[in-house]
């Protein structure tokens, strides 16, 4: 069944590799890792098939609900901890494992867990932060992989406040590669949109050390 109508879905029909000249961060594009029609196939059966849930953060004691919906999958072993919860990640389905192959490849490394994010619309996001927790250890490397709906996706220096802004619009089938202090010197966001957006889903392979 197609749930969502994938015809005006944004692919830039050319496999272009950028990588950005930013000093203390190492960030790498691919436009197209997956053509056309199969990030169309991968978009349709992640929205259908993925557990989604709308976790809720604390806040100096106010809890709120994230403006996404999440999933997070993973080797056994892999926990995480979310707002002080322990969790327990979901079992690789063979549509994801497919994904995490052709990542790794485009890496060049190994990945054990995957966070996977659900934007319903312009009005979900992610705000400002760095994915630097322990458990992926001194320079995590973090691929991330997009499906759906185009959005932008934004860099900016955690300590160089004259450095300006990264503006990265992220397609569907495209492929980011984060790595050596990018997680310590830079903070990232995908903003909320006024304009109206389809959904998108996102992909952030991790390495959890354990
Ligand atoms: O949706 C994105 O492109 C980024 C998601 C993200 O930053 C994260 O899951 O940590
Ligand atoms: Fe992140």
């Amino acid at each position: 069944m197609q749930l969502f109508d994938q015809h005006h879905l944004f692919n830039t029909g050319q496999d272009k590799t950028t990588v950005f000249d930013l000093p203390d961060a190492v960030v790498r594009l691919r436009e197209q890792l997956f053509d056309k029609p199969a990030a169309d196939r991968l978009f349709e059966a992640l929205l259908a098939d993925t557990p989604w849930k709308q976790e809720e953060i604390s806040v100096y004691n106010k809890t709120y609900l994230t403006p996404r919906l999440t999933a997070w999958f993973g080797d056994a072993g892999t926990e995480y901890v979310f707002s002080g919860i322990r969790h327990r990640p979901y079992h690789w389905t063979p549509g994801l494992l497919h994904v995490k192959e052709k990542v790794e490849a485009e890496a060049g490394q190994a990945f054990n867990s995957v966070l996977v994010n659900l934007y319903r619309d312009g009005r979900d996001g992610v705000g400002w932060h760095r994915d630097n927790e322990k458990e992926f250890g001194e320079n995590p490397v973090i691929a991330s992989v997009s499906f759906g709906d185009s959005r932008m996706f934004q860099l900016r220096h955690k300590f160089r406040k004259e450095l300006p802004k990264v503006n990265i619009p992220l397609h569907h089938g495209s492929f980011l590669l984060m790595a050596g202090a990018t997680q310590h010197q830079w903070e990232h966001q995908v903003p909320k949109s006024a304009k109206p957006h389809g959904p998108r889903i996102n992909l952030t392979f991790r390495l959890v050390k354990y």
